[in-house]
């Protein structure tokens, strides 16, 4: 493995089942958060390099076996892909880590196996889902196919770049539909492997494309304008999904985004504590703090509030951040100099807004070797107004902030008061409040005694400005899929 993380490799595009240079040529250099050592140079696709991939996808849709193989074939080749990852996990598990700067160890219990099974699921559940049929009296019979869209262009951020690529291709090639994929810029490296390995399960060429590059005037400009693109899944950014949204609206194009987020964590005077305080640890440190899902606003009953705090602090205090390559780093740096740059903006607003800072707040005393990298160590900070920018805006980092409140109404107020509606978490050992909060919190998901626990049958997206639409289980086919009725005469 030594050697898969010494090199400075080359990645390209893969087009139509062959990995290509950029028709311009052009590259770009990709670091590793950890250190700022070069690690990658990257070809960036061009208009005309998009067009092709575009052209690959249409081609393998219409033309090729794909969508017309049996559901069963399908299937398997989408189930192989997810053997072939797992084959690969240390492989994959490593340059996620050395990519993203998250801990190997989380990369490879978590998100390698999770990208797996995203593949396997969705190859399982749609080669078994039923189909929906209504007789009338016994003169008609209804019934409904779903049948594939056409070229998906899949559009995925840095912080889990191939467990969330992944999540999105297993449903769009398990339904019949050819794809164009563009990691985020800053990691290219395990999703520029996801064309080779659906080449080697036996998925045709041009089904699977990947391209690289940037946003707005770029690939994923280029990829979200294209007249061959009929369906866009992204997660990112909130101002992202908009632009998205917008360039896709000429050529009337499906979207589906999973947004940003700002969980309100919100812990009661009866929650077990020995439970919430290590959950809400990792709700709001996982991947330094940059999940969608992060528990970054934790609401505390002023009657346990110096307690929780105590125990909160003195749990973050022990986090050991360092090396993502060593298998005891808790937390490594953040994902890029630029998102640094904004993460550590929020010490000063948080400043400025008299928050009171608990720890953290500083770049933690590494080794000669990590000198350089984008560090910053758990960071707490108590703030009783909730409308300050730290309680509101997604930071996106290690930084969380504990709110005090007196009462359930006050807690929801504060818990809805943000524009983010993905997730919520509710600590209580009272089961009627539990469910009365869950049910008024407006989110999309609602963990109740725990987090991040995902069943892939489960709808998952968000209210508000946390994105359009729902993934997981029949809501992924019915994204993917242009359902048809056929209705028969009987007599
Ligand atoms: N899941 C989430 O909720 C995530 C939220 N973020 C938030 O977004 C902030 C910025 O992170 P970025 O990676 O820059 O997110 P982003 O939303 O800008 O980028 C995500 C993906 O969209 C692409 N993209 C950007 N502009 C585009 C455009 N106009 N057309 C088509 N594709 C476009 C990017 O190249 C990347 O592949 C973070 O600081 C964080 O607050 C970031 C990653 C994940
Ligand atoms: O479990 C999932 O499907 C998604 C998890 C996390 C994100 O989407 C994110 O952090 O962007």
């Amino acid at each position: 493995m030594a050697e898969v993380l010494a090199r400075v490799r080359e990645i390209k595009l893969f087009i139509d089942g062959h990995y290509r240079a950029s028709s311009e040529n052009k590259t770009f250099e990709v670091y590793n958060p950890a250190t700022q050592e070069l690690i990658a140079n990257v070809h960036e696709a061009t208009k005309e390099d998009v067009d092709r991939a575009c052209q690959a996808a249409r081609r393998a849709f219409e033309e090729g076996p794909w969508r017309t193989m049996t559901v069963k074939e399908r299937c398997a080749k989408v189930r192989r892909m997810a053997e072939i990852i797992m084959e690969r996990r240390e492989e994959l598990a490593r340059l996620e880590a050395l990519d993203v700067g998250k801990p190997f160890s989380v990369a490879y219990e978590f998100e390698i196996p999770r990208a797996a099974h995203n593949l396997s699921f969705f190859a399982d559940f749609i080669e078994h889902h039923p189909s929906e049929m209504y007789p009338m009296e016994e003169e008609f019979l209804n019934y409904t196919r779903y049948e594939p869209v056409g070229v998906a262009a899949l559009i995925t951020p840095w912080n889990l770049p191939f467990m969330l690529t992944t999540w999105k291709l297993g449903p769009c090639l398990a339904t019949g539909n050819t794809a164009v994929i563009k990691p985020a810029e800053p990691t290219p490296l395990t999703v520029s492997l996801l064309g080779e390995i659906a080449k080697e399960a036996g998925i045709p060429d041009g089904v699977v494309n990947v391209v690289q590059g940037f946003g707005p005037n770029s690939t994923g400009e280029f990829m979200t304008t294209h007249p061959e693109v009929d369906l866009i899944s992204f997660t990112g950014e909130t101002s992202t999904g908009k632009a998205i949204m917008k360039n896709g609206a000429d050529t009337l194009k499906r979207v589906s985004f999973e947004l940003g987020g700002k969980a309100a964590n919100i812990v009661f005077e009866d929650a077990d504590l020995d439970k919430a305080i290590p959950t809400s640890i990792r709700a709001a440190f996982l991947n330094s703090g940059q999940v969608c899902l992060a528990g970054s606003r934790i609401l505390v009953q002023r009657s346990i509030f110096d307690e929780f705090v105590d125990r909160f602090a003195a749990a973050a205090r022990q986090l050991k951040v360092g090396d993502p390559q060593d298998s005891n780093t808790n937390m490594g740096p953040l994902v890029s100099k630029e998102h640094y740059e904004k993460v550590t903006s929020y010490l000063q607003i948080a400043e400025s807004e008299h928050s009171t800072l608990i720890c953290g707040g500083k770049r933690p005393e590494l080794t000669e070797y990590l000198k350089d990298g984008y560090y910053l160590e758990p960071t707490v900070f108590v703030q009783e107004d909730p409308h300050a920018r730290i309680c509101q805006e997604e930071i996106f980092g290690p930084i969380v902030t504990l709110i005090p409140f007196d009462t359930e109404e006050e807690a929801l107020q504060i818990a809805n008061s943000t524009q983010y509606g993905l997730n919520g978490v509710v600590w209580t050992d009272n089961l009627q409040r539990a469910h009365r909060v869950a049910s008024k919190v407006r989110a999309g998901t609602i963990w109740v005694n725990c987090w991040f626990v995902r069943d892939l049958r489960v709808p998952f997206g968000g209210f508000k400005k946390s994105g359009i639409g729902r993934e997981g289980g029949h809501h992924s086919l019915e994204f993917f899929t242009e359902a048809k009725t056929i209705c028969l005469a009987l007599r």
